[in-house]
């Protein structure tokens, strides 16, 4: 079942910020439990110093100073009394308050599946730009180094997941990740520590699934030598010494690195440069343009494709992008055979719509895409601003929808007849709009606008418009969308010359 209901943290930077708040005030929390605990130490200990002045002055004369009675009957009262109120104080809890206040917290906290979408956008970044598991642990990011390393328990807990999805390649090459850092100079702090010999059981364990059992059994050696006498780990060792013996040729398996198709090229920058097309200022699509001509670049005839630069001003985006943070929620997908919207993997950042009339602002911008486009807003979709967050992506897919199954959403006012798509942000990494079938990929921009056709003449869809959002390596991308429908430009859909499917 799909995280409907989660909060799914991981999937906007936007809304990951509240997260590093909450994480302030539990340190605060921490920070007043030592306070507790130092003013009960401070008590104690200046007890424990004063008593030892007295006790030794004793100890040194005993029979003199048991002689004054002041000192005998101060020793038989302190002796009798002091030790019960000494008993009671150190049986007292300290920091229960800061105690409940964790647990208040922890319901809100990154779940379980939290945790599951961000070892899964790891991958994604890892496998989308083939990059390897070793620089990625020491903050190598496709080429550009990062002041930013996963510790022992990042590297561990990616093994861990990995393990369980049977990806037990990368399972195992993020436990060595981990026993790595174990081995280096930092410490866990001990509640925290992890059980070494586990580690490299584990870390055996994802060899022997690799068929690597000479190597897993060195490693299950020395699991065995940080737990003595574990029954466990000796009777796996064992069992391990009987594989080696009964297949002697079992061929160890390959790190899986699966080819590059075209979609994982464009993410990467590697489709060919346009030479042939050309940049204009377009003045011409509707009149307000030959007073204010917009700076045009032709990515794409077939399916028609262009960027407008500089179509959106920094002050209309940090508007935007304001208007947007308290309503985004997790982005979902159309589905239609349940004819309902689901959250899913393969569309991973959150979204909010904003209303046509909403303000000034959203006015002016629907007013502005008539410019761009010559299409009437009317009939079509609110505009989407969108934030990603870790590995954020969205898989190849159509925008417009396949009438013959969905023919309820587009009775009313046609298909997606054009996406016209706003970066507000620039990228540092990753991030890119891929079109795999015709081999375009536009790298975000902040303040630049892509818009292509999504129907071809005829009003079907053109399937060469297949796109994708590539996962975010570095950055926080947003973006703004409006969908276009269809039926509202009968007059308007402007005539290419020189398209071949008019
Ligand atoms: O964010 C992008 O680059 C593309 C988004 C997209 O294709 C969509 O929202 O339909
Ligand atoms: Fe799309």
């Amino acid at each position: 079942q799909s995280a409907d209901n989660e909060q799914s943290h991981s999937t906007s930077v936007a809304g990951m910020e509240q997260l590093l708040r909450v994480e302030s005030e539990l340190i605060d929390n921490l920070n007043s439990y030592a306070d507790e605990l130092e003013q009960k130490l401070y008590v104690v200990r200046s007890f424990v110093r004063q008593m030892r002045k007295e006790n030794g002055k004793a100890l040194d004369n005993p029979v003199h100073y048991l002689s004054n009675p002041l000192n005998a009957f101060s020793l038989i009262r302190r002796m009798h009394q002091d030790w019960t109120h000494w008993q009671h104080y150190m049986q007292q809890p300290v920091g229960e308050q800061q105690v409940s206040h964790v647990q208040l917290r922890r319901e809100q906290l990154p779940s379980s599946t939290d945790m599951e979408e961000a070892g899964d956008a790891l991958h994604r970044i890892l496998v989308t730009y083939d990059l390897n598991v070793s620089d990625m642990a020491q903050g190598l990011l496709n080429g550009k180094k990062y002041n930013v390393s996963l510790n022992a328990l990042d590297s561990y807990a990616l093994g861990i997941y990995y393990y369980d999805q049977q990806k037990f390649g990368y399972a195992s090459q993020w436990i060595f990740q981990a026993i790595e850092w174990l081995q280096g100079p930092h410490k866990l702090p001990l509640p925290l520590e992890l059980d070494r010999a586990e580690v490299f059981h584990v870390y055996a364990e994802a060899l022997i699934k690799m068929n690597r059992y000479k190597d897993a059994l060195q490693v299950l050696h020395t699991a065995a030598t940080l737990k003595k006498d574990n029954l466990k780990l000796l009777l796996r060792k064992s069992e391990l010494e009987t594989l080696i013996r009964t297949e002697p040729n079992v061929v160890p398996k390959k790190f899986f690195t699966p080819q590059a198709q075209a979609y994982e090229r464009g993410c990467r920058g590697q489709y060919p440069q346009n030479l042939k097309l050309y940049c204009v200022y377009n003045s011409t699509t509707s009149a307000f343009l030959r007073l204010a001509p917009l700076k045009m670049e032709l990515i794409s005839l077939d399916p028609y494709m262009v960027i407008y630069h500089d179509v959106i001003s920094p002050s209309e985006i940090s508007e935007l992008q304001s208007l947007a943070v308290p309503g985004l929620k997790r982005a979902t997908v159309f589905n239609q055979q349940s004819m309902r919207n689901h959250v899913v993997k393969t569309r991973t950042s959150k979204v909010t719509w904003l209303l046509d009339t909403l303000n000034q602002l959203t006015i002016r911008l629907n007013r502005r895409i008539t410019d761009m486009t010559g299409f009437d807003m009317y009939g079509s979709e609110m505009l989407q601003v969108m934030n990603y967050g870790l590995g954020g992506h969205y898989d190849k897919h159509y925008d417009y929808f396949n009438s013959s199954v969905a023919a309820d959403l587009t009775r009313l006012n046609g298909d997606r007849i054009a996406t016209v798509l706003f970066y507000l942000t620039d990228v540092e990494q990753g991030g890119a709009t891929v079109f795999p079938n015709i081999e375009k990929a536009v790298f975000p921009k902040s303040g630049t606008a892509v818009v292509w056709y999504n129907l071809r003449h005829d009003g079907n869809g053109d399937p060469q418009t297949l796109h994708a959002a590539c996962p975010v390596i570095v950055g926080s991308k947003w973006v703004c969308n409006k969908w276009i429908r269809e039926r509202q430009q009968v007059f308007r859909r402007p005539c290419l010359a020189n398209s071949k499917n008019v």
